[in-house]
């Protein structure tokens, strides 16, 4: 492997006698082509403000934030935050916003581009999180399966909630997969890195994420009664709502979730949106 950065990452973690746990995802990329590849894909400019979800000890922060203005990086575990805190001091970096916590309970501070190799645990949480956020890209890994799902096709065994919900606010595009050599310690599955950019103009329906939310979670039954099951997803009353949709006839509502296109489901939130007012 032509490695154009030396990787330290196992001395690191020896000298300060960390032992990774992957139970809180912490598989830390080892693999210098990979992550070269990560960044000239994010093309950090000088001006640019990165988000970084677990940064670990640092094995990208530390260049990005070479090449950024500043990188706000979070990390929950206390003694690999420690231990990368201590790196930004010795390598006199002081452009890195350190914040100790969990990615999920906390708001994020304005930034321009998120780019990190993501806790697998809380892929799609974070995920979805992310998109509530104005950026300009996301470099972003996930397991390879994971990753199939944000840009699958209808009827398929990956297009799920998360395509549905990507869909209309960002491109998705796989740009690398990594066997579990790439990390320590290995993860049972592959990974991938995926590119996503926000396409423009997006005036989604304020129901759209309900419905999606509502028609995914019986993927396998008609949209109709998928919405009826599911109608506290859209807050209303199931009785009530069984009412008005048993009174129309579209026939789409008639065909299975998981057949449904983007652009199906945003006629049913329309329609959704015209009976509960
Ligand atoms: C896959 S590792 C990536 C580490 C490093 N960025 C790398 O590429 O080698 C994910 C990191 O996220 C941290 N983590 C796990 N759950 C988290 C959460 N809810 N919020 C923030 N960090 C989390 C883990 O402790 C771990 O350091």
């Amino acid at each position: 492997m032509n490695n154009i950065m030396p990787n330290n990452t196992k001395e690191i973690l020896e000298k300060y006698n960390i032992r990774l746990d992957k139970n809180k995802s912490q598989n830390y990329l080892v693999d210098n082509n990979k992550l070269e590849n990560i960044l000239k894909n994010a093309d950090i400019q000088p001006d640019e403000t990165i988000l970084e979800i677990g940064a670990g000890i640092g094995t990208l922060t530390i260049p990005m934030a070479k090449k950024a203005k500043k990188v706000i990086a979070i990390e929950k575990d206390p003694l690999i935050a420690d231990v990368l805190k201590q790196r930004l001091i010795r390598e006199k970096i002081d452009n890195v916003e350190l914040i100790k916590g969990d990615a999920l309970k906390i708001d994020y501070p304005p930034f321009d581009k998120v780019v990190s190799n993501l806790p697998y645990q809380i892929s799609s949480p974070v995920t979805f999180k992310l998109l509530e956020y104005p950026f300009k890209k996301a470099v972003l890994m996930y397991q390879l399966e994971f990753a199939k799902r944000m840009q699958a096709k209808p009827d398929t065994h990956e297009y799920s909630r998360l395509t549905v919900g990507l869909y209309f606010r960002c491109n998705a595009e796989i740009i690398d997969t990594l066997p579990p050599q790439s990390f320590i310690p290995q993860p049972k599955v592959n990974s991938a890195v995926i590119k996503l950019t926000p396409k423009e103009n997006i005036d989604l329906p304020p129901l759209f994420d309900n419905v999606i939310r509502a028609l995914f979670q019986h993927r396998n039954k008609k949209a109709r009664k998928a919405l009826i099951q599911s109608a506290h997803e859209l807050k209303t009353d199931k009785k009530q709502l069984k009412k008005q949709l048993n009174m129309i006839d579209d026939p789409l509502l008639d065909e299975k979730v998981f057949k449904l296109t983007p652009e199906e489901i945003l006629k049913i939130t329309q329609l959704i949106g015209e009976i509960i007012q």
